[in-house]
């Protein structure tokens, strides 16, 4: 990339980076071998000249479109494919696939949730049967949980599975129209199996919510087998090329031992064999909730990369009246939208890691019968995913909106980037849902507390908080963290209070419940910012790196902590003993930080190592030619390929002849 003829705004910004941005870039990939490997396969992807569109894929029809993301899914399969088995490398497809697809690949959900489910859910001998096959692509498959009635509450799924002993299989049906699967990815036209999430019955008893292998259609001919009904759900707000898909069954027989049986088990003459635990069902999803974490950091780190580049190259409007107009970046309101862009980016990716290492430990413990820390886990999980989802939603929309009018041109790629960041908020859990998932878990630490148990390490902070709720403020990242723990015991009591007091007054625990939900979600939310904090905080102070570059990555760090502790200095003042002075002092921090970070803006986002066709943007590339690039994608439009449209012709001489009679 340094030969590469760049704008000299951008030359100048280089210049004056603090730190070495390859050490960054290797911190980030986990040493300078990885990035190598990770760079060496990169360009061996964008090499591929069948992976590259001739024409921008907006400009295409939704089949065509859909075609066009399929060819290049089957291409990129065979390239990783040969790549993995010569260089014996486990590439990373999704975030090349955000520069193969622009948006996301028909067998993301092969990848993300079918494969993992055989594995987290299938007994050794199912996953004998099934894994090779999903892994070298012999079949192609996707989680058909959601329903058109209910997708939150899977519960209340009305799929079933009956048992039937006499030939050892189950019959599925789907006899209502809410009943329909409604929303896999890659269900619309591509797989031919799915894990089916539904409920079983034997002998007329429900046994809850199991996951099925069922295969849907035909491997030759691929047309839906007698008994299914599939098909696609039309065009969304992103995710145009996910083909999301609807499904139903109609007295659709498969065999016994199409029941995923690692935890339930449905034995030959129809008895229910219990499982350590039901939600162990729920697996798949607190396994992906965790990747989301990690997809959000990647999600705000190509819409920083976007803005800041942009924000260097834009020069409009003069800070002083006799001096040339500014670099947009100069302008601290700008600094404002967007370094926090590149501060969340580091904290997810943290916290992403840290939250991996637990999930991990969990499923050894898991292993081994030990089910503990579940419950930890699925409550620091689901609300991670609920408030980074909802955070990297909102950081690449005021990306957006920091580009001002170039923003909303689909050349940017921000309006893409946007609806594929924004929907982490609602799939795999929606955000209020998992937030109400932590607060049962955060009420039930705090009644423990009260009973001067010891709790788990993550809601230890609300023991310490019980014993002493005074504590003096300092302004110091360490006592911004307890700070935010101050908030978060404090809301969980207040909820908690809130429900006692309405069950005094008469109402039973469920109303109760949700009379308080507002205050239960919110301190669920306090609860997942002060997790953000410390461990991303813990993280960075722990880092080994050169004395500049750890100057600037606390900086980050720092600004993380103190934009929250501005954005939120109503519930300080509540729950904390920071004072209006304290307050203050945050505020010249923040301003000092965000000048602090100023020079290295640009070279924070080159650390981020997104190559221009990964970004797909106009306004984001290396080189900056940013005019130049919106004027070439401007060009490419269909209707510049004619100097009169037909539609001139037709309609609009018509028009102006007939206003002349
Ligand atoms: C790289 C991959 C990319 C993938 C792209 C993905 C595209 C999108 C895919 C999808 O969206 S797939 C569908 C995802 N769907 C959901 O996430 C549904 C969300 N809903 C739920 O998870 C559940 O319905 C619920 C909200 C957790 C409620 O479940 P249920 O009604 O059964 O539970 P409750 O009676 O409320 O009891 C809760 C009880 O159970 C514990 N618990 C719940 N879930 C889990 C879990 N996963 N693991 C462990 N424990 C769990 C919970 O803590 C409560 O415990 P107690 O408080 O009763 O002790
Ligand atoms: C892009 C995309 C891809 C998807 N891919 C898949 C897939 O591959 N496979 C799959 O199975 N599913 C998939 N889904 C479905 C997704 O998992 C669900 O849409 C999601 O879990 C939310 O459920 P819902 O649609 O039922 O929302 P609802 O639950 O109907 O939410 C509507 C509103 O009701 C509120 N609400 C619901 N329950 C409660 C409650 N108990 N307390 C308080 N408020 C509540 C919510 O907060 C929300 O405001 C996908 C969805 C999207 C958008």
């Amino acid at each position: 990339m340094a030969n590469v003829k760049c704008n000299p705004d951008l030359v100048r910004e280089r210049a004056k980076c603090s730190f070495d941005v390859n050490e960054l870039i290797h911190l980030i990939d986990g040493g300078e071998n990885a990035t190598k490997e990770k760079r060496h396969f990169e360009e061996t992807i964008f090499s591929v000249k069948e992976l590259q569109d001739a024409v921008p894929e907006e400009y295409l029809s939704h089949k065509d479109r859909y075609e066009n993301a399929v060819r290049k899914a089957t291409i990129l399969r065979d390239v990783c494919r040969e790549y993995m088995k010569k260089y014996n490398y486990k590439p990373n497809r999704f975030r090349v696939g955000h520069g193969v697809f622009k948006d996301v690949s028909p067998f993301l959900l092969h990848d993300g949730m079918f494969v993992a489910t055989i594995i987290g859910q299938g007994t050794p001998e199912q996953q004998a049967e099934w894994l090779p096959k999903a892994e070298n692509m012999q079949i192609i498959g996707t989680y058909a949980q959601t329903e058109l009635g209910h997708g939150s509450f899977i519960r209340g799924l009305e799929t079933r599975a009956t048992y039937d002993p006499k030939t050892e299989e189950f019959i599925l049906n789907n006899a209502t129209l809410s009943s329909f699967k409604w929303w896999p990815g890659g269900l619309g036209s591509t797989v031919n199996h799915c894990i089916v999430v539904a409920q079983l019955f034997i002998n007329g008893k429900s046994y809850g919510i199991q996951p099925f292998i069922v295969q849907i259609r035909d491997l030759n001919t691929h047309k839906p087998l007698p008994g299914v009904k599939v098909g696609e759900i039309g065009p969304k707000m992103g995710f145009q090329t996910a083909n999301n898909g609807f499904l139903g069954f109609e007295n659709f027989r498969i065999p016994r031992m199409n029941m995923l049986m690692k935890n339930a088990q449905v034995l030959k003459d129809g008895t229910f064999v219990k499982g350590m635990n039901e939600k162990l069902t729920y697996g798949t999803m607190v396994m992906v909730r965790v990747g989301i974490v990690g997809d959000c950091s990647l999600n705000t780190s190509l819409a920083a990369t976007i803005a800041v580049r942009y924000s260097a190259v834009r020069h409009q409007s003069k800070i002083k009246a006799k001096e040339p107009e500014v670099q947009i970046l100069d302008y601290v309101t700008q600094q404002h939208k967007l370094f926090i862009a590149i501060a969340s980016s580091h904290v997810f990716r943290n916290v992403y890691s840290w939250l991996s290492k637990s999930y991990l430990n969990v499923m050894k413990d898991l292993a081994q019968g030990k089910q503990d820390h579940l419950p930890e886990l699925h409550a620091t999980a689901c609300c991670l995913k609920a408030v980074c989802s909802r955070d990297a939603g909102s950081v690449v929309e005021e990306c957006r909106l920091a580009c001002g009018g170039h923003g909303y041109m689909t050349s940017s790629n921000l309006p893409l980037v946007y609806g594929f960041t924004i929907a982490t908020v609602t799939y795999e859990g929606e955000q209020t849902v998992l937030l109400l998932q932590t607060a049962r878990y955060l009420v039930k630490a705090w009644l423990a507390a009260l009973q001067g148990k010891v709790l788990a390490p993550s809601v230890s902070y609300l023991s310490d908080w019980l014993k002493n709720d005074n504590v003096r403020w300092q302004n110091t990242p360490e006592g911004i963290v307890k700070g935010f723990q101050h908030v978060a015991a404090g809301k969980v009591k207040a909820a908690y209070d809130t429900i006692q007091k309405y069950i005094k007054l008469g109402k039973d625990y469920e109303d109760a419940w949700n009379l308080a939900s507002v205050q239960l979600m919110k301190a669920s939310e306090a609860h997942s910012r002060s997790i953000l904090c410390e461990v991303s905080w813990g993280e960075v102070i722990r880092t080994s790196a050169s004395p500049n570059l750890l100057q600037v990555l606390k900086q980050l760090a720092q600004l993380y902590l103190v934009y929250w502790t501005l954005e939120t200095s109503g519930d300080f003042l509540v729950y904390s003993n920071i004072s209006k002075d304290d307050i203050a002092i945050l505020r010249e921090k923040y301003e000092e930080l965000l000048a602090a970070i100023r020079p290295n803006a640009v070279g924070l986002v080159d650390a981020f190592d997104l190559r221009d066709e990964i970004l797909h943007s106009t306004l984001g590339s290396y080189d900056g030619r940013v005019y130049e690039r919106l004027m070439e994608e401007a060009l490419k439009s269909p209707l510049n390929q004619e100097s009169v449209n037909a539609s001139f012709h037709k309609y609009l001489k018509p028009l102006m002849e007939k206003a002349k009679l």
